[in-house]
């Protein structure tokens, strides 16, 4: 279909016109509500609620349970949470406003470089931008490949693999289906562990004691998950471990937690939650805590994290308690991030 000049001599008049043919790089992330209404709070849950990767009970044990009973409560108190971290001079989530910010900041480090043979946009599993109609407008802007990038540093069936799906799912409906690859969870890659360890070298630089311990609390899982076949425990429990060789800190002085547990099941323990109260309890009265698992800040960072474990801690007797953010757009992330990029597009652009 290229427009040749011998080709375009024999097309049809009705033949498309095509722009310069371009790559896309498309960013995605979980995905997060339109707004804090009742209303919206229950759509986004719905969607991400009924995704069998997340919750893989059969649909006719699962949906009457999440209809009847979750749809019509949660959404109430989710929204109460997200109200309390909106971000209400854009009108969004802080997880949509930060990954268009590190989306801007990629975009224009790859611009500066490739000029406009590269696009670079960003999408979220569940609601909007939706990957089907950031995919539409990277086929109709010529991207004739494209670098889909989840952002999870671990990879888990529930995150990683179910944002494939969808963009996979995606190009089943596309007529010419571009080229296309994934970039594969990056829990051990130098440069993250290394802006991972900035960042909490320069929060305990403002401290005017060390923590007695830094937890690293992930999003948590089923534990069923893990014996059934899932990596993302021993990913974050090696993130975990590379974090503290860089650092140089004992081993006794970081621990890895999980935290936001959903449902009755056991979950991947220990819970932060409870930990940080044994912590405080057993004397370590200062903490410090990050969340390696999101590339973001979010509600389970700002307001899970940052209120719900913080008062779980401050209850116990804990008395220093210091969050330490996400990497976000910081520029060791932003760096590492593009590492992965462009190790990625090794073959499709120089
Ligand atoms: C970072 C990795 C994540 C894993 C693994 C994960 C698994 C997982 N999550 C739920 C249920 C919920 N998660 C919610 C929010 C949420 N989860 C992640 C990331 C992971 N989830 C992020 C980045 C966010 C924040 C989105 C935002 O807009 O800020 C929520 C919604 C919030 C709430 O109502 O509490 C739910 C529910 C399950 C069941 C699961 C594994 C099976
Ligand atoms: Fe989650
Ligand atoms: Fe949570």
């Amino acid at each position: 279909m290229t427009a040749t000049p011998t080709h375009a001599a024999h097309a049809p008049e009705d033949h498309p016109t095509l722009p310069p043919a371009r790559i896309g790089v498309l960013l995605a992330n979980l995905g997060t509500p339109d707004n804090h209404d009742y209303w919206s709070m229950r759509r986004y849950l719905n969607e991400f609620l009924s995704d069998k990767r997340v919750i893989d009970y059969p649909a006719w044990k699962w949906q009457p349970v999440l209809q009847g009973i979750v749809l019509t409560r949660r959404p109430f108190a989710s929204g109460a949470a997200y109200r309390s971290i909106w971000n209400t001079e854009a009108d969004e989530s802080p997880l949509m406003t930060i990954t268009r910010a590190q989306t801007d900041k990629i975009a224009t480090a790859l611009n500066n470089r490739h000029g406009d043979a590269v696009r670079v946009d960003y999408c979220m599993r569940y609601g909007n931008p939706s990957v089907k109609s950031k995919l539409r407008e990277m086929i109709d802007a010529g991207c004739q490949k494209i670098l889909f990038f989840p952002l999870y540093p671990q990879y888990a069936g529930a995150t990683t693999a179910t944002a494939n799906d969808q963009f996979f799912r995606a190009l089943m409906d596309e007529k010419w289906q571009p080229a296309t690859r994934t970039v594969p969870p990056y829990f051990d890659d130098p440069l993250y562990v290394e802006a991972l360890a900035g960042s909490v070298t320069r929060a305990c630089a403002g401290l005017d004691h060390d923590p007695d311990v830094l937890v690293c609390s992930y999003h948590g899982l089923p534990a069923r998950y893990l014996t059934e076949g899932d990596p993302y425990h021993c990913q974050c429990q090696k993130t975990t471990r590379l974090l503290r060789e860089k650092l140089g800190w004992d081993s006794n002085r970081i621990i890895t937690t999980f935290q936001s547990r959903f449902g009755p099941e056991d979950w991947l323990q220990p819970y932060t939650v409870e930990e940080v109260a044994r912590l405080a309890k057993a004397g370590k009265k200062r903490i410090a805590i990050c969340a390696p698992a999101f590339s973001a800040d979010c509600i389970e960072t700002l307001e899970e994290i940052n209120e719900e474990i913080r008062d779980s801690f401050v209850e116990a007797g804990g008395e220093s308690f210091t969050y330490i953010p996400c990497l976000n757009d910081d520029d060791a992330h932003i760096a590492a991030l593009l590492r992965q990029i462009d190790r990625n597009l090794a073959g499709w652009i120089d």
